[in-house]
């Protein structure tokens, strides 16, 4: 397991905590994170044997260095607990809360991590948190939920809870979640930390993942939740920078040097004004090009 705080997360699949098959190979399809699910995806009857299966899994495959999420269950319930045992035992990388709807439930949590750490010998401090929100309490709560703690690595939008909470459904074009994922999207990011769009139920339907992907991307996401490996490369297509994206990106970066290497912060390049911001931006492109597998090491652009 490995975890880098700033690493790109254009996917995190949820992965159905008793469904022994599914943990086996989820390391395959590329997701950016593994999300084991011990909450909605696993009935009442199966909770603890989900436990096990998905602590055995975490000892035995090897996930290579994908993040590696569980989503525990929800702190109302009497499994919670177990959860946090037996997970930050295994070394997983990020626990999801789900259902968050206050900053206390995220210290609460930390503190239940943080003794287990201890109990186990695993470093302090090194299992993060992230929390999903699922209600309209949570929107409302969402930027002291974003700061409640420094292991918190993101915040993700749960728009089959939150539009049941607000007593709607989720429609095309998603209006009902806009002003959720703008709150969520500005908590994150004065927070500095990741955002996460929810997910697109329909498996099938690639053009209304598409669309709704592109949105997300737009508003400034990281990425989305995904409950199937088919939607892994539709996502990522959409985070795919263009080849002139890429071009712009690395001229930018080129004039920036430039601009440095004469003891500036800031030049002109085709009449545009380049400086730091614009400079983060090309950096991003760039990560994302890598990711992508557009360029190579060096950054020149090589195609698809
Ligand atoms: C509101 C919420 O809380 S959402 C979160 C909880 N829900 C979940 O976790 C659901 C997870 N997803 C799934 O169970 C399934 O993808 C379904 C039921 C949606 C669709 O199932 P299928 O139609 O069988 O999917 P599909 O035919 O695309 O599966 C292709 C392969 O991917 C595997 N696969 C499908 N979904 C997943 C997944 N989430 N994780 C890992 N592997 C998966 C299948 O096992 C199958 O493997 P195989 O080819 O070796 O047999
Ligand atoms: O986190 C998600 O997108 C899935 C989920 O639990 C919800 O939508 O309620
Ligand atoms: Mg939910």
């Amino acid at each position: 397991m490995t975890f880098k705080k700033d690493r790109l997360r254009r996917t995190m699949m949820f992965v159905p905590g008793n469904n022994a098959g599914m943990l086996k190979d989820a390391g395959i399809y590329g997701a950016d994170s593994i999300m084991f699910d011990l909450e909605d995806a696993v009935s009442l009857a199966e909770k603890d044997s989900a436990r096990i299966l998905v602590y055995e899994a975490l000892q035995t495959v090897d996930y290579g260095d994908t993040e590696l999420v569980v989503r525990i269950n929800g702190l109302d319930t009497d499994f919670f607990q177990a959860d946090i045992q037996a997970m930050v035992k295994a070394g997983i990388d990020v626990i999801r809360i789900p259902k968050v709807e206050n900053a206390d439930m995220i210290r609460e949590t930390e503190n239940l991590v943080a003794a287990a750490e201890e109990k186990f010998g695993i470093p302090v401090g090194t299992t993060h948190l992230m929390a999903a929100i699922e209600s309209a309490e949570g929107v409302l709560n969402v930027k002291e939920i974003a700061k409640a703690s420094d292991r918190m690595i993101g915040i993700a939008l749960s728009a089959e809870d939150y539009t049941t909470d607000l007593q709607t459904h989720r429609y095309p074009g998603g209006k009902e979640l806009e002003f959720a994922r703008n709150m969520i999207i500005n908590a994150a990011r004065a927070a500095k930390i990741s955002a996460f769009d929810t997910v697109y139920t329909n498996v099938d339907n690639v053009d209304g993942l598409i669309e709704e992907t592109e949105f997300i991307h737009q508003l400034g996401y990281d990425g989305k939740s995904v409950i199937n490996p088919r939607q892994i490369p539709v996502i990522n297509k959409v985070f795919e920078p263009s080849e002139a994206e890429v071009k712009n990106a690395q001229n930018v970066i080129a004039a920036i040097e430039r601009a440095h290497q004469a003891g500036s912060g800031v030049i002109a390049m085709n009449g545009q004004m380049v400086d730091r911001p614009v400079v983060m931006r090309a950096e991003r492109v760039m990560k994302l090009a890598k990711a992508s597998g557009i360029v190579d090491k060096e950054g020149h652009y090589i195609g698809e």
